[in-house]
């Protein structure tokens, strides 16, 4: 098969991680006799200084004439007090409401070879393995009226009926071909976005009666992942805690550098991205863990390419070089290996 994917490294770690994803999808390619063009356009602070804009139009054309984005990450100090226009943020928001990838999912898998590396008890982190589904393109991250100055800021958060049921919509899906029990997380005593949520979701649940569906409410979530993780099959929720909680959700794992997700649009076109930021204080070093990153372009083979044997070598490759005992810093004090030195371990696994 032939793909056009768009890379967008961003800024800080973002280069390194993309750079080990793509590597890794150039021996994909070669072992399964695909052929992948990649474009490598600029996305948030980079785009921001060389274009004073955080997403160019030569960047949405790249995209637009593409079958899947595979992005870095976005952000750092020197643009933390740009104008609201101009911050590195913007480019990677605009991209995810102008393609409308409304459905994020994040997985959450606990290796059982990355289990010390947890801060939890092996006990409460051993097979842990949940998929978050976040809506992204609705919520407080895109409410108007939106307002800025000395006296005074507001943000809203509104959502829509449309907007709430094809995120539920697509969480029943994943349920369907995963454990079946979606926990559905919200405020619903206190906001009324949520009460929104939780009745579509009530009404949805009729369509899936194998699917069992439980309400929490989000504070009580933040505490149950932790002391409970085993307990979580589809987390669904909207974009704002999704964003909190899978962040949370990453050091049962044993580190945010080896979460990957998938941003995507009902045609099943998407964007592909570590949860993770820009790390600014180990970027350039050859520290950074770009598991993420090539989890993510395995991803993106299988939401977007439908080469599900290619995605499961990338991770059997991966996780086989856990198990083979090569880890990076984040994971391990003991003679970590560097970014590219991981990689290469990666690709040594994918070429045997
Ligand atoms: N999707 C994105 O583009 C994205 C996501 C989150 C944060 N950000 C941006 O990144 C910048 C930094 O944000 P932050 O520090 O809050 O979050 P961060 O995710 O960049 O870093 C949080 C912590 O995790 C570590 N870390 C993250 N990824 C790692 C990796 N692959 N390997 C090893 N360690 C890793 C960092 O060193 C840091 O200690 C901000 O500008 C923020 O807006 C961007
Ligand atoms: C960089 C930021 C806008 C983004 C978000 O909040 O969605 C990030 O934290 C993420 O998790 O992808
Ligand atoms: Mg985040």
């Amino acid at each position: 098969m032939e793909k056009r994917v768009t890379v967008l490294a961003g800024d800080g770690i973002g280069k390194e991680v993309t750079d080990a994803a793509v590597v890794v999808l150039e021996a994909v390619a070669k072992k399964y006799g695909h052929t992948f063009h990649f474009d490598h356009q600029l996305v948030g602070g980079a785009a921001v200084d060389a274009k004073n804009n955080p997403l160019p139009e030569e960047t949405v054309a790249s995209c637009e004439a593409s079958d899947a984005i595979l992005l870095g990450a976005v952000g750092g100090p020197k643009w933390d007090n740009n104008p609201p226009a101009l911050r590195a943020e913007q480019g990677l928001l605009r991209l995810r409401k102008q393609f409308d990838l409304f459905a994020n999912l994040r997985p959450v898998k606990a290796v059982s070879t990355l289990i010390q590396s947890s801060p939890l008890k092996e006990d409460i982190a051993k097979d842990v393995d949940m998929m978050i589904v976040r809506e992204l393109t609705g919520g407080v991250y895109f409410g108007t009226p939106s307002l800025y100055n000395d006296e005074e800021a507001v943000d809203t958060m509104p959502y829509s009926r449309k907007e709430i049921e094809r995120i539920v919509d697509k969480a029943f899906e994943i349920a369907m071909k995963r454990n079946k029990r979606i926990t559905s997380v919200d405020k619903a005593n206190v906001l009324a976005t949520s009460r929104l949520w939780r009745q579509i979701v009530d009404e949805k649940k009729a369509q899936y009666p194998e699917v069992e569906v439980r309400h929490q409410l989000v504070d009580s979530v933040a505490m149950s992942i932790i002391t409970s993780p085993k307990d979580f099959d589809v987390i669904l929720t909207e974009n704002m805690f999704g964003d909190i909680l899978s962040d949370e959700a990453s050091v049962i794992t044993g580190s945010l550098g080896l979460l990957p997700s998938a941003s995507i649009r009902s045609d099943g076109f998407g964007m592909y991205e570590p949860v993770h930021g820009t790390a600014p204080e180990i970027a350039g070093q050859n520290i950074a863990n770009p598991a993420a990153a090539i989890l993510s372009a395995a991803m993106m083979l299988t939401y977007s390419f439908d080469m599900l044997e290619e995605a499961k070598a990338i991770e059997d490759a991966v996780y086989g070089t856990f198990e083979d005992g090569h880890f990076t810093g984040d994971l391990t004090k003991d003679n970590p290996l560097g970014t590219k030195e991981w990689t290469e371990k990666v690709l040594q696994r994918l070429q045997a």
